[in-house]
């Protein structure tokens, strides 16, 4: 374990925001729905149908604001001081990296590549990192773009790290004001710069050569282990791709591949699966007592961020901090709605227990990794002494058969530094065992030890298990930001990553791990239970969502009212929640310097996607439940940015997937309910609805307002026309219980 020295400046610091003015606004609007609510209630008997669902989904909505202000009540962040670690610590400990790719086809090799340079780059002791990449789809041409990286990397590491270069994934590097080098540069670095992009554009070109022919790889030497092997079956391959054998502290660290073993009648457990295996080979061969964890997409923008993070690790008590997460920002999409969110809730949550961990940017513990309770930390010899030399059953139903592993894994939780094995190949056996797709038999991995499976969202399902034994999380947000990802490529992809959350989320409350078990009989804090609680019932929440979009179009047909009327003193507060939160997201755009529109757009896209992509996430759960479905990973579509304007491929916002169905039918009904209104077509009798519901359906339009436009448009702008169809089908269903419900 690294030794910190005795000196009083510390590592960071905790900085509290006041929010007073948030607090109030946040009060107020609970206030005023708590209102509504008696109000609803007290009037309940002079009112009909839609005036009682109103009410049901008025308390959700209240429920949910009660889950906000909660989690947004103490914002925290942490200011760290990496200059001061020289002073504070001898040594700096060993990290190994994780990066995990899946598909060549949804996840361009190019796109790995830069994350693994920017990684390789960063400013840290080379001879204290290992970078360890599992490759799920066994592609030979992963693994030939990795060992050309590693020859390029030769030559980027030293350049980054001469000239101090900011951005060290090569493809953003040279993009836009990069891509020339600034005129009043010395000559030597004009030539430097000019001969890294040359050999950039080179190895780009390599793997591009290499794509087009990857299935007629010469299957000889290096690459014999990928012959007759195919995604779904084939052996363990572990090759080191690099090993820096001098311990050179400026040399390059090592770069290890890594394709777990597959058979068809395996369950493979999606990135969970994958993570462990990272875990183990690394234990074997470097056994760092920190792991940082990345998604292929995600490279390293700020230089410092293993620093930054070891601020936050080494600079609290052990006992203190179970992993540092770094929010999730993207490059090639607008970081409005996701600033915005890390501001208010992100912040908060980090005030009570820690951030929730988000799959990428983390900086995991490998003892809690292991398991490591935070009361273990003091006497962590004691639970494993009883090894002295011999593997305990215990040890075996734990961590799996392999007596190297185990040894390893008794280390990192002794806290002995082992520090790296003198030589990586030595240990290529038994990380081929630990990467053999029985290996997990019988032992802990997966349900106590490792990363949790069972859900399609496992990095909020293991960062659950961590907060519900106690530990706390940490948060960095360094400026420049930590780690920068690509976003799904269009529209159809955004809702696909969309509904799978929405499922794997509800899968945890459902659970035996839901927090709110966590909280009555494990550790976690009341308050972390109601910010999981916020993020779990996204599935759940599409329901109100869409029955309250459905009200006023159903008002209108039917001839009745949800909302009290102009007249009434009820109307007072309904008018005052609708103002006063539209201004007070409002005000967080604008104060976040983002431009109006982005806050009606987000706001839009938030009731689309509730009402669409969490409505499918929802049903889905339902028909696990009942056993008639399976968890599956659907891997995201990643669009490789090469160039500034390129943008190819982003645009596509409609495809024949049912998610576009909802959306299009609530569209139909309230142009329906809007024409049937004007024209002044509903059946006699009943309340009549008032301004407010007219308002109200004239607001949805605005919100489906891309459906509209969508409705008129060709290609791949338009709405399929069997999207359309169907849409229309149950808009008319729609329409028609609405008649035979005025009728009774
Ligand atoms: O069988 C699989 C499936 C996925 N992955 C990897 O998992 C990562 C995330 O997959 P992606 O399709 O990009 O999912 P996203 O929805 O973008 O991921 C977010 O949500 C996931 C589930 O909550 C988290 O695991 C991720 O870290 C988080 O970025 C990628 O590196 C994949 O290569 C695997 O290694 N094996
Ligand atoms: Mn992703």
């Amino acid at each position: 374990m690294a030794n910190t020295k005795s000196s009083c400046l510390p590592l960071y610091e905790k900085v509290f925001h006041k929010n007073t003015y948030h607090r109030a606004l946040d009060v107020i609007i609970l206030f005023l729905l708590l209102c509504l609510l008696f109000y609803r209630l007290s009037t309940l008997k002079n009112h009909g149908f839609a005036w009682f669902l109103a009410f049901l989904c008025e308390t959700c909505f209240t429920f949910l604001w009660v889950l906000v202000v909660s989690c947004r009540w103490t914002p925290l962040t942490y200011k760290t001081f990496p200059q001061r670690l020289q002073e504070r610590v001898q040594e700096l400990p060993p990290v190994d990296m994780f990066v995990t790719t899946a598909d060549v086809e949804l996840e361009p090799p190019i796109m790995t590549v830069n994350t693994v340079l920017s990684l390789l780059a960063v400013d840290y002791p080379a001879h204290k990192l290992a970078c360890y990449v599992s490759d799920d789809a066994c592609s030979p041409l992963i693994f030939y773009s990795l060992v050309e990286a590693s020859k390029f990397a030769k030559l980027w590491v030293p350049f980054c790290k001469k000239y101090n270069v900011q951005v060290r994934a090569p493809f953003r590097y040279f993009l836009g004001e990069s891509a020339k080098p600034p005129s009043t540069s010395s000559r030597e670095f004009q030539q430097d710069w000019k001969m890294m992009k040359e050999e950039y554009e080179q190895l780009n070109r390599n793997i591009e050569q290499a794509a087009k022919k990857s299935f007629l790889f010469d299957m000889t030497g290096e690459m014999a282990v990928f012959s007759d092997t195919e995604r779904r079956d084939h052996p363990a391959i572990v090759k080191v791709i690099w090993e820096n054998k001098e311990d050179l502290s400026n040399g390059l660290p090592h770069l290890i591949y890594i394709s777990r073993e597959k058979r068809p009648k395996h369950p493979h457990h999606y990135k969970a699966g994958a993570m462990n295996v990272l875990t183990r080979v690394s234990g074997l061969m470097t056994n760092a007592p920190f792991m940082l964890n990345v998604d292929c997409d995600m490279y390293a923008n700020n230089p410092e961020i293993v620093l930054q993070a070891m601020c936050l690790l080494l600079g609290s008590k052990e006992g203190d901090c179970a992993f540092v997460q770094s929010p999730q920002y993207f490059y090639d999409s607008p970081a409005d709605s996701l600033a915005i969110l890390h501001e208010s809730l992100g912040k908060g949550i980090v005030g009570i227990q820690g951030p929730f961990y988000a799959g990428t940017g983390t900086f995991h513990r490998r003892k809690v990794i292991y398991g490591l309770w935070p009361d273990e930390i003091e006497n962590q010899g004691k639970c494993i002494n009883s090894v002295n030399g011999q593997v305990g059953g215990e040890l075996l139903q734990k961590f799996g058969n392999s007596k190297e592993f185990i040894k390893s894994a008794v280390d990192a939780l002794e806290g002995k530094n082992t520090g790296f094995s003198s030589n990586l190949s030595d240990s290529l056996k038994a990380a081929n065992q630990v990467a053999g797709c029985g290996y997990e038999y019988g032992s802990s991995w997966g349900k106590k030890v490792g990363w949790l499976y069972g859900s399609a969202t496992e990095d909020i399902l293991t960062g659950l298990m961590i907060h519900a034994k106690g530990w706390k999380t940490s948060y960095c947000s360094p400026d420049p930001h930590a780690f920068l990802g690509c976003g799904p490529s269009d529209l159809p992809a955004a809702m696909r990553q969309q509904k799978r959350w929405a499922m794997g989320l509800l899968e945890i409350l459902l659970s035996e791990h839901s927090p709110i078990l966590a909280t009555l009989t494990g550790k976690l804090q009341f308050r972390q239970c109601l910010g999981y609680l916020w993020l779990l019932i996204w599935g759940l929440r599409s329901i109100p969502e869409l029955c309250y979009v459905a009200l006023p179009a159903y008002c209108i047909i039917t001839n009745t009212s949800f909302l009290p009327k102009v007249q009434e003193p009820g109307i007072c507060i309904a008018v005052a929640i609708f103002v006063i939160y539209k201004l007070y997201t409002l005000s967080e755009y604008i104060h976040g310097g983002f431009p109006i529109y982005s806050w009606f757009v987000n706001n839009s896209m938030l009731r689309i996607v509730a009402t669409s992509a969490w409505l499918f996430g929802f049903g889905s759960t339902v028909l696990k439940l009942l056993g008639l479905s399976e968890t599956v990973f659907e891997i995201t579509k990643k669009v490789h940015q090469s160039s500034d304007g390129g943008k190819d491929g982003k645009e596509l916002l409609f495809d024949e997937s049912p998610f576009f169905v909802p959306g299009t039918t609530i569209l139909l009904v309230h142009l329906a309910a809007l024409s049937t209104g004007l024209l002044g077509m509903q059946p006699q009798g009943g309340q009549g609805p008032g301004l407010g519901e007219y308002f109200c359906s004239v607001y949805v339009v605005l919100c489906f307002s891309p459906f509209l436009l969508g409705l008129f448009r060709k290609g791949k702008n338009g709405i399929p026309l069997s999207t359309i169809c169907k849409s229309a089908a149950l808009a008319l269903l729609f329409l028609r219980s609405c008649k035979m419900s005025s009728m009774n």
